[in-house]
Order: C-alpha cells, then sequence, then structure tokens
C-alpha cells in the first residue's frame, strides 16, 4: 500500500496520522519544523498507550509509530498517492501549502482538504487539479470520532469521491455526504453557538463553567461550547468565524472580541495549557 502524506501535525494531524496508522496505512507526517514533529510523535505515543484507558481500542505503541515517518516541508509527500491537509485555518497558509503540493505531488495523487470552513471549491482553484481535491471535515479526537463531514468540490471527479470512500473506511470512518458550502453543516451551527458562548462571558452575563453547565446539566449535551472550544482550539474557532465572517459577509458570524484576545494572549485551550479552562499538561 502506498503512503499518506498527511500535511500540518498539529491537533488534527495528530489525530488523522494516528488513526491512519492504527489501521495499518504507512504515513508521512508533515509540518514546517522539526519540533514540532517530534512533539507530534511523542503526542503520538501518549495517546496509543492511553487509548485502553479513554475507551479506544488496545493498540501496539510501537507498531503503530512504525508506521509513520516524517519530514520538514511537503516535498517529504511527494510519493504520497493520498495527501490529507490539516494546516492553520488561514487562507494564505492553505494556498500557499496547495501551490507547493501541486508542484510535488504526482498529478494522479488526491489531495484531502480538512478545513473547518474554506470552501473545497476555493482550495482545488489554486491547483492544476481540480477533479482531484476533496474536503473530508474530520472530527476531534480524530481517533475516536466515528463520522466525518464528505465534502466535493464543484469539479471533484466520481473516482475521486469513490477514492475517498474506500481510505475512510478504511479507517473505520462514516462518510455523511454534505454539498461545498463555507462552513458545511457542522460549523455554520457550532461556531455561530461558540462564537456566541463567548460572547455571554466577554459581557459578564455568565461565566465560561456558567455556560457550559447549561448545556450540560439542562440540555444534557455532553460538552459545554466553551469546552468544545478549548478542545478545537480557541485560535482555530477564531480563525474559522473570520472565514465565515468574510465569506458570507453576515454580521450574525461578526467574531467575538474576547476570542481575539485570547488568541493573541495564547489562551488557545488544551493545547496550550490554558484556554476558558486551565489545563495541568498541554495535550
Ligand atoms: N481542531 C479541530 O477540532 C478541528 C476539527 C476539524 C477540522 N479542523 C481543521 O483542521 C485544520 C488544522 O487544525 P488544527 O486544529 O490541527 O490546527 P493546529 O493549529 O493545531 O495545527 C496546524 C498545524 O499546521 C502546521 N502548519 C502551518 N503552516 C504549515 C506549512 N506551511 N507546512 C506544514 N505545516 C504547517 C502548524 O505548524 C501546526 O502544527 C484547520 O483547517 C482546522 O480548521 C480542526
Amino acid at each position: 500500500m502506498s503512503v499518506i502524506g498527511v500535511i500540518g501535525a498539529g491537533v488534527m494531524g495528530v489525530g488523522v496520522a494516528q488513526n491512519l496508522a492504527q489501521t495499518g496505512h504507512d504515513v508521512v507526517l508533515v509540518d514546517k519544523e522539526e519540533g514540532i514533529l517530534r512533539e507530534a510523535l511523542a503526542t503520538i505515543a501518549r495517546n496509543t498507550r492511553m487509548s485502553r484507558l479513554m475507551g479506544g481500542p488496545a493498540l501496539d505503541s510501537d507498531e503503530v509509530l512504525s508506521r509513520i515517518s516524517t519530514s520538514v516541508g511537503v516535498a517529504g509527500a511527494a510519493k504520497a498517492a493520498v495527501v490529507i491537509e490539516n494546516v492553520t485555518e488561514n487562507w494564505d497558509v492553505k494556498r500557499e501549502v496547495y501551490e507547493a503540493l501541486d508542484a510535488e505531488c504526482h498529478p494522479d495523487t488526491v489531495f484531502v482538504v480538512n478545513t473547518s470552513a474554506i470552501p473545497i471549491t476555493k482550495v482545488a482553484a489554486v491547483t492544476r487539479r481540480p477533479g482531484k481535491v476533496i474536503g473530508v471535515h474530520f472530527m476531534n479526537p480524530v481517533p475516536a470520532k466515528p463520522a466525518v463531514e464528505l465534502i466535493p468540490g464543484f469539479h471533484t471527479s466520481p473516482e475521486t469521491v469513490q477514492r475517498t470512500r474506500d481510505l475512510l473506511q478504511a479507517m473505520g470512518k462514516k462518510a455523511v455526504d454534505v454539498k461545498d458550502s463555507c462552513g458545511f453543516v457542522s460549523n455554520r451551527v457550532l461556531m455561530l453557538t461558540v462564537n456566541e458562548a463567548a460572547y455571554l462571558v466577554h459581557e459578564g452575563v455568565a461565566d465560561a463553567a456558567s455556560v457550559d453547565e447549561v448545556f450540560r446539566s439542562c440540555f444534557g449535551h455532553p460538552m459545554g461550547p466553551l469546552e468544545t472550544a478549548d478542545l478545537i482550539g480557541v485560535d482555530t474557532i477564531l480563525y474559522s468565524v473570520e472565514v465565515l465572517y468574510e465569506h458570507y459577509a453576515d454580521s450574525k458570524y461578526r467574531p467575538c472580541p474576547l476570542l481575539k484576545q485570547m488568541t493573541d494572549a495564547g489562551l488557545h485551550g488544551r493545547k496550550s495549557g490554558r484556554g476558558f479552562y486551565t489545563y495541568a499538561t498541554a495535550g
């Protein structure tokens, strides 16, 4: 089986790489710095060792890690048959990565876009292979979540859809078919909720714990919106709301200033050790 390129070794790239490796795929994990890749492998080692304890399958950590190689720079993914991209939710960052991938990879390589909100057709347009670009909105944490949104772009070919379905099935994921629209289904709704929950804290209506308590105790949700923000990444929430705001030019997506301040201050949630809540260790 040929190697799968996973670009971006943050919250999502780590989960996608682990999920692929634990389902028997060889992976090359790519980021822009050696230190990030080292930390990513350490996270995967920790998560695979803890898998059983956290309600997942029993995993052989060494075996999973043996299927993952790493590379600084996208040239490391040049031989991949499929690339799953998970870089920062910022159009300039994504555009640069796709232009580089398009130049490095074989014309038959499929590009899977993992984005919270950016339209797939917009990504495909910066490549010379729009038929081979498709969106898969993975959920976090990737190995634990059974389903994804599958989003063909305007030009995505039926063959690309089928190859992606086959890969998702091999990863143990159910695909929910969704049309290409900024934010898709999940984040048209979720980002509004999280942004409005941040406004409640910003305006002093309730503190974060009380906002989340309403959702957990009154609605029976397993997590409140601000716990969810910390899990996703407060910076990623802000960037996603900004993408929605810019795309729809609709004031209902106006980003909460508190999200901006927290992002500037490095309060990015679990991954930085502090967000709406404080965590003993990052990760
Ligand atoms: N966090 C979530 O819950 C979640 C869920 C679904 C989808 N997404 C989407 O997945 C993508 C990644 O999100 P994340 O939460 O993992 O973000 P993150 O900030 O945790 O990680 C992004 C990674 O991309 C890397 N990166 C940036 N520029 C790069 C480049 N030029 N080359 C290689 N690597 C580069 C960064 O160094 C970082 O490690 C985003 O588009 C996000 O919207 C996130």
